[in-house]
């Protein structure tokens, strides 16, 4: 398991990008995994074949995920994280941009494997997504913090296998608290959830680099 304190290896870009590619090979693995229909023998083939590929990676291990070189804060750097990490294949992923003003942007599809109600995405995900997004806004001010709390409006539902676009602001900073807000947006431009955040900096957090 990895520790908050755990050093970090930072990832040179001619070491990403392998580590990136295989990612992409194991979302469209999971992807397959949800929507197969190859009958039981060819699964557990399958499924023996893949764990000796696990077995392969886990030859030469880190102790934590590493981080990537570029970003503007350490959070944004982490290469596993499961919202917009390219090296986690659980993540969408999601590539997040700030604008100048603060605003923070991303577009994305999301696919079966983030099935809530049939057909559309899960409001778990939806949550995981806007929390970065906010959280990333929130950074965007100066320090950033640790979500403390995230209030959701699911006006209508999200589908799946369509471009979405998430956004956010911070709107203002108390002392330690930063408190944002965001949305996501379907293909017709009408938002289907709202999000507000109130982040806040934990007091060791503002002794140490951003
Ligand atoms: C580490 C940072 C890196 C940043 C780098 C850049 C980031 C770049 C992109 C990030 C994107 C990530 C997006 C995903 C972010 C997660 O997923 S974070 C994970 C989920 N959140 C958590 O696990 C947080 C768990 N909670 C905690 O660790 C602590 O409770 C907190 C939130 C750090 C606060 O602890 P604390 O500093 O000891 O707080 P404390 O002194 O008691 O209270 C300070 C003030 O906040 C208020 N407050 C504290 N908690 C709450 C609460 N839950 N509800 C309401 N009010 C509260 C207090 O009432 C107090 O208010 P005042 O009395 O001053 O008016």
């Amino acid at each position: 398991m990895s520790g908050a304190m755990t050093e970090r290896h930072t990832l040179g870009e001619d070491e990403a990008a392998p580590l990136a590619g295989l990612a992409a090979r194991v979302r469209e693995l999971i992807e397959a995994a949800v929507l197969t229909d190859v009958g039981r023998d060819e699964a557990r083939a399958v499924a023996d074949e893949i764990a000796a590929l696990t077995e392969r990676l886990r030859a030469v291990r880190r102790d934590a995920p590493p981080f990537l070189v570029t970003g503007a804060h350490r959070i944004d750097r982490q290469a596993g994280n499961p919202v917009s990490g390219p090296l986690n294949p659980v993540a969408p992923p999601v590539d997040l941009d700030a604008t100048a003003d603060g605003i923070v942007r991303g577009e994305f599809t999301l696919n079966d494997v983030y099935e809530g109600p049939p057909s559309y995405v899960h409001g778990g995900v939806s949550a995981m997504v806007l929390d970065q997004a906010l959280g990333m806004a929130a950074a965007q001010t100066g320090v950033g913090g640790m979500t403390a709390t995230l209030e959701l409006r699911y006006r209508r539902p999200t589908p799946l296998g369509m471009p979405l676009t998430v956004e956010a602001k911070a709107s203002r900073v108390e002392g330690r608290k930063i408190y944002a807000s965001g949305t996501i947006t379907g293909p017709d431009g009408r938002v289907t959830v709202e999000a507000t955040a109130m982040f806040v900096t934990p007091q060791n957090f503002l002794v140490q680099e951003r």
